[in-house]
């Protein structure tokens, strides 16, 4: 089983590493912030593993997040049973239209249920929606918009749905593993538990290898 993780920064990076005596056994990548930078980079890594004759079997976008109150409190990990990217639409007078109803693309990935059902339970992870956003939700009106529109949404973060675009395209399947560092919500940059978020996501990371080395795609 060839596995890719990819993260947004380095401390997330390492965070996944640390989990593990050197070498991971995984491939780690920095796939930068933002849902752009990380399908350029995913797909980027997988096309070259896949030229390469060693294609990757599965892809998981893991790092920090802001979780919704109080179903994901702070430090708290939350596993995507689905990916969607909130605020990729249009605006109408009637409100916000996702791409879909104007007759374009996706707005949500999900990732094989048989290996949600099992990473949940061997970390102790929340399940459920998983949002994609451009801008980081800084409002308590923003954050109970986002609520109305996902009632199953448990998270926010930034690259979930690019990188489930770049294994779709490839054909690979997709993992979202979060760590509550912050609360989505109105900013209040003091009160985001960065370390406590990085290190749950070390923790979960230590218990993957059983369950991600016993599934086999046809498990979807
Ligand atoms: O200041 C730091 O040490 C630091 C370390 C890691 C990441 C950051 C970021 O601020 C970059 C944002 C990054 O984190 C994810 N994230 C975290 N909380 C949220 C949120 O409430 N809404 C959306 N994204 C969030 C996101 O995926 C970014 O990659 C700072």
């Amino acid at each position: 089983m060839r596995i890719l993780v990819a993260t947004a920064v380095p401390v997330e990076r390492d965070a996944v590493a640390s989990a593990f005596a050197q070498p991971a056994p995984y491939d780690l990548l920095v796939a930068g912030v933002g849902p752009a930078a990380a399908a350029a980079s995913t797909a980027t890594a997988l096309t070259t593993a896949a030229l390469a004759g060693t294609p990757y079997d599965l892809v998981v976008s893991a790092g920090i997040g802001g979780g919704f109150q109080p179903e994901a409190p702070l430090g708290s990990l939350v596993l995507a049973d689905e990916i969607v990217v909130a605020d990729l639409g249009a605006e109408t007078a009637d409100g916000f239209v996702p791409v879909t109803e104007l007759g374009f693309g996706s707005v949500s990935h999900r990732p094989p249920k048989s290996l949600v059902r099992e990473v949940a339970a061997v970390t102790g992870a929340r399940t459920g929606t998983v949002l994609t956003v451009n801008t980081v939700t800084g409002s308590a009106g923003r954050a109970a918009e986002l609520r109305r529109r996902h009632p199953g949404a448990l998270a926010e973060a930034m690259e979930g749905f690019g990188v489930a675009e770049a294994a779709a395209a490839h054909g690979v399947p997709v993992l979202e593993l979060r760590a509550v560092s912050n609360p989505v919500g109105p900013r209040d940059r003091a009160a985001w538990r960065i370390g406590d978020a990085l290190a749950a996501l070390t923790e979960a990371f230590g218990k993957l290898p059983p369950v991600l080395e016993s599934w086999y795609p046809h498990d979807r």
